[in-house]
C-alpha cells in the first residue's frame, strides 16, 4: 500500500458530480444496450428502471441466443440472486462474449453470504475481470476482509452498498451518503442499482467514477421517489419516475459525497 498515493488525492467528489451529471446525459442520449443475466425476482423492475433511466434491456438466458446478446450490448450484468442451474451454466459464455467484444461486465454476488457454494463461483468470476463488483456490505465481505483489498487484488472496483454506499478501486474511496430507507423495503432495488451502474460504466471513462456516479443517482432518484410515497409499492412507481424525471440541476443540489481525505462535495 506504501506506494498508493493517499486516499481522494486523485479524484475529487466534484469529479464525481460531474461524471453523474454526464453520465445520466449520456445514457439518454446513447442509449446503451445494458444485457442483464439476473434473478427471476428483479428482472422486470430492473428492465424497467433501465428503460427509464433511457437505457435499453435484454434478458435472454437461452444457450443459442447468449453469446451474441452479450457480445452486442454495450455492458453485461451478471447477478447471482436465483442461481438456477440454466443459468449458472451461461453465465461464462456470457462474459467471455462480452470480452470478447471489449465490453464491460459487472458482478452482483447476491446471497453469496448464504450458500458456500454460490460464494465458491462469484470467487471464480470475480477472477475473469469485472468492471466492478456491486454487492451489500454482507455480500462484499464474503469476498475479502475489505472493499479496498478486494479492489486491489482484482483490480476492479467495488461497491458495497447499504445506508452509505462505499465505492473504491483500492486506491480512490467515495462515500455516497444519497438514499432512503424505503430503498431497503422494495425487493431488488440493489439489483437494479447494479444494472444501472452497468449502463454508467458502459458510457463512461473510468469505472471508479461511473460507479460512485451511478450511486448518486439512484440514491438521489431514491430521496425523489420518497416525498410522494405513501410506503413501498408507490415507492417502487415513484422511483421508476423519479429516474425518468431527474435532472442535472437534482444532482448538483442533492449529491452527497465524500472521500476521506475531502470534505463534503455538496
Ligand atoms: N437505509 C438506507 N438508507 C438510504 N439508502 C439506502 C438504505 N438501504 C439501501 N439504500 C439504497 O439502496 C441501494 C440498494 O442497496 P442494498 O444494499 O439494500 O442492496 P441489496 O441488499 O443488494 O438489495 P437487493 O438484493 O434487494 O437488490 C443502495 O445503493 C442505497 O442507495
Ligand atoms: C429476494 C430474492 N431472492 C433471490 S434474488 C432476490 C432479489 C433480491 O436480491
Ligand atoms: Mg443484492
Amino acid at each position: 500500500m506504501d506506494a498508493l498515493p493517499p486516499r481522494g488525492e486523485s479524484e475529487l467528489p466534484t469529479d464525481i458530480l460531474g461524471a453523474a451529471r454526464d453520465g445520466l446525459a449520456a445514457v439518454r442520449v446513447r442509449r446503451p444496450r445494458i444485457h442483464c443475466i439476473t434473478n427471476t425476482v428483479a428482472q422486470a423492475f430492473t428492465a424497467n428502471a433501465l428503460l427509464a433511466l433511457g437505457a435499453v434491456p435484454s434478458m435472454t438466458t437461452a444457450p443459442d441466443e447468449i453469446a451474441a446478446f452479450a457480445g452486442g450490448a454495450d455492458g453485461l450484468l451478471v447477478n447471482l440472486g436465483t442461481l438456477e442451474p440454466e443459468r449458472r451454466a451461461v453465465i461464462r459464455t456470457a462474459i467471455e462474449a462480452a470480452s470478447a467484444a471489449g465490453r464491460p461486465f459487472l458482478l452482483d454476488p447476491v446471497f453469496i453470504d448464504r450458500s458456500a457454494g454460490r460464494a465458491a463461483f462469484a470467487r471464480d468470476l470475480a477472477a475473469l475481470g469485472p468492471a466492478a463488483i456491486r454487492g451489500n456490505g454482507a455480500e462484499i465481505a464474503v469476498l475479502d476482509t475489505d472493499a479496498d483489498a478486494l479492489a486491489l487484488r482484482l483490480g476492479t472496483v467495488v461497491a458495497a452498498t447499504g445506508e452509505t454506499d462505499l465505492v473504491t478501486d483500492g486506491r480512490r474511496l467515495a462515500a455516497v451518503a444519497n438514499g432512503h430507507p424505503l430503498m431497503a423495503r422494495v425487493t431488488a432495488m440493489g439489483c437494479a442499482g447494479a444494472a444501472i451502474t452497468t449502463a454508467f460504466i458502459a458510457v463512461g471513462e473510468d469505472a471508479f467514477t461511473a460507479t460512485a456516479a451511478a450511486m448518486v443517482v439512484l440514491g438521489i432518484a431514491g430521496e425523489r421517489a420518497a416525498e410522494t410515497a405513501r410506503g413501498p409499492g408507490s415507492f417502487a412507481s415513484a422511483y421508476l419516475d423519479a429516474l425518468y424525471a431527474l435532472e442535472a440541476d437534482d444532482i448538483a443540489a442533492r449529491a452527497r459525497v465524500t472521500s476521506p481525505s475531502q470534505g463534503e462535495a455538496s
